[in-house]
């Protein structure tokens, strides 16, 4: 999908989260890396259409986030810092059949497409269960599933692997490897971006580096003092 900036910027208030930015996104992965509050979710939930430009647009293979919002929001899914949040319905199954069935899919075809989306992220084990039954990286899984059955072209993520073992960040990240969508992903995890075809730098709300991932990262740990 082309993801485009064009003199898109977000502010609160006097505050800047970011500033005016143009750029062109068609790489299947993109990696965004900064320290805190240098704007890298303030750029992903633009992508997402969770939050509007002040100035300027974002478009997604030419929809408009605000002009076409419900358009090019089907375009994409959200994996937020908490996926426990995003599972509103009681039991797993349930909560990744939503999406298909608010679109009014036939119930015998709901089961057969979670069902392949359980398999696909190899979680069918946790159909039945609740979400807080799950482990951190369970949750993320079941996330993804719920999003990715609604067939996205772009899957946003706001740093996967926070708080996870290594056992499950090995687990979010080869999910991540094997998607067919194109995904952007906001990490302090520096690993999961390394093997990635684009890596942006933000600092202060501004993009400082846009290119490949060594040179991305050793840019981060500069600006980091380390
Ligand atoms: N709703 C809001 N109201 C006011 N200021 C905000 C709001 N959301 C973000 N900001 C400010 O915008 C700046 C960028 O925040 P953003 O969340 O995009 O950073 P980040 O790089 O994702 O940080 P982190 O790594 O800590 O998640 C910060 O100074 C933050 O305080």
């Amino acid at each position: 999908m082309h993801i485009r900036f064009d003199q898109a910027e977000l502010r609160f208030g006097d505050r800047v989260a970011l500033s005016p930015l143009s750029l062109s996104l068609v790489e299947t992965r993109i990696g965004v890396i900064g320290l805190n509050g240098s704007g890298k979710t303030s750029f992903a939930r633009l992508i997402g259409g969770l939050a509007k430009p002040s100035s300027g647009t974002v478009t997604l293979d030419g929809l408009d986030t605000v002009a076409d919002e419900k358009a090019a929001r089907a375009k994409t899914g959200f994996i937020f810092q908490n996926p426990g949040h995003q599972i509103i319905l009681p039991v797993i199954r349930e909560d990744i059949a939503l999406g298909p069935k608010s679109r009014g899919m036939a119930a015998h075809e709901v089961d057969r497409l979670v069902d392949e989306v359980l398999a696909r992220f190899g979680i069918s084990d946790l159909a039945a269960r609740r979400p807080h039954e799950l482990s951190g990286g369970e949750l993320q899984l079941a996330a993804l599933a719920a999003v990715c059955v609604n067939r996205p072209d772009v899957v946003i993520f706001d740093e996967p692997t926070n708080q996870l073992d290594l056992r499950n960040r090995a687990r979010v990240k080869s999910a991540i490897e094997g998607l067919g969508e194109q995904a952007v992903v906001i990490s302090h995890d520096l690993d999961l971006v390394a093997d990635f075809s684009r890596v942006l730098v933000f600092h202060e709300g501004a993009l400082v580096f846009d290119g490949e991932a060594i040179e991305a990262i050793a840019r981060y740990r500069e600006i980091a003092g380390c």
